[in-house]
């Protein structure tokens, strides 16, 4: 059966390639997903919280609608000073969507969950907007996508947001892995307590602590076009290709990096020791300025990860 679910989490699979992916309920968190042959790409913590105790450290964390501790964010509304770091979305329970068909093909499996804030008293109580998140897992044999859709339902005035998809890869050493794509790209550099740069040069992530939110979009001569990143491996080893490419919707218009080193490491519990080295974030998501969406209307955005043989 290519979807199969229990209690907790939903596995998708293609049989003749081999390719899958695991969804935990919790927090609609991807937490594995294996191409074609059965190569896991995805970073998930041996120390990883999986009883939903605390958000899920590895594979792919929702976050919405506010991006890290809303202090961090100077044009925060008041309603979203509130909120926990990177939000609710994460470390609630979603539900299968009964509303949206699966797609069960030889090649290509999906699934739907959402979580409704009308049905969570806890988020109710400090989110005055009410919302339906969407989420669809599309799995085919080299690529997986994520699609996010916000539907504002009712509430008072436009409602604020951050949107991003906390990707982590597996990556045999992260500090060979590199991203292309950034180059000539304005970003935001955490580390350096929030000091506006420009990347120079494709991206090497190295044993430095690296935490940047690279901003908007690319122009071209085409116009402004979302960017197209490349994280590459620069390792070479059987069955595992060159990377992963991330093409997503203009929706997601900036891209985090993050890498916390050894040092950081120390001071993330749920981090497995040495799991620094195990794991690159790269991140679309739309989290610079906060979007505004009126009521009755829907925000949709989608990465797509695939596979560089
Ligand atoms: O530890 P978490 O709450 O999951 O956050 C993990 C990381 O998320 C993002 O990548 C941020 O840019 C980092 O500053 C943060 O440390």
């Amino acid at each position: 059966m290519p979807v199969t679910h229990n209690s907790k989490t939903i596995k998708l699979e293609l049989p003749k390639s081999g390719a899958s992916t695991e969804i935990y309920l919790f927090g609609a968190t991807v937490t594995s997903w294996r191409t074609a042959g059965g190569k896991e790409r995805l970073f998930l913590s041996s120390k990883a919280a999986l009883d939903g105790s605390a958000a899920i450290r590895g594979g792919i964390p929702i976050v919405f609608p506010v991006f890290g501790p809303p202090s961090q964010h100077a044009d925060a509304p008041e309603v979203v000073k509130a909120l926990d770091k990177h939000g609710f979305a994460r470390i609630h329970d979603w539900s299968v969507s009964s509303n949206a068909p699966t797609v069960d093909e030889e090649d290509k499996v999906s699934v739907t969950l959402e979580l409704r804030t009308a049905d969570k008293p806890d988020i109710a109580a400090v989110w005055p907007y009410e919302t339906v998140l969407q989420y669809t897992v599309t799995l085919s044999p080299q690529e997986l996508k994520n699609e996010l859709r916000v539907n504002y339902v009712e509430g008072q005035g436009e409602m604020p947001f951050h949107a991003l998809l906390h990707t982590y890869f597996l990556v045999p050493d992260s500090t060979k892995a590199s991203v292309q794509g950034l180059k000539g790209m304005q970003y935001i550099d955490k580390v350096k307590g929030g000091e506006a740069q420009l990347d120079t040069d494709n991206f090497v992530f190295d044993a430095q602590s690296i935490d940047r939110v690279h901003m908007g979009k690319h122009s071209t001569s085409a116009g402004e076009t979302p960017r197209d990143v490349k994280m590459l491996y620069n390792v070479e080893e059987q069955g595992l290709g060159k990377g992963i490419e991330v093409t997503r919707s203009k929706e997601l218009k900036d891209t985090v990096v993050w890498n916390c080193a050894e040092e950081g490491n120390k001071s993330i519990g749920d981090l497995e020791e040495g799991g620094w080295k195990r794991y690159v974030c790269v991140e679309p998501g739309s989290v610079h300025g906060f979007e505004t969406l009126p009521k009755g209307s829907k925000w949709v955005a989608e990465q797509t990860l695939r596979a560089l043989l």
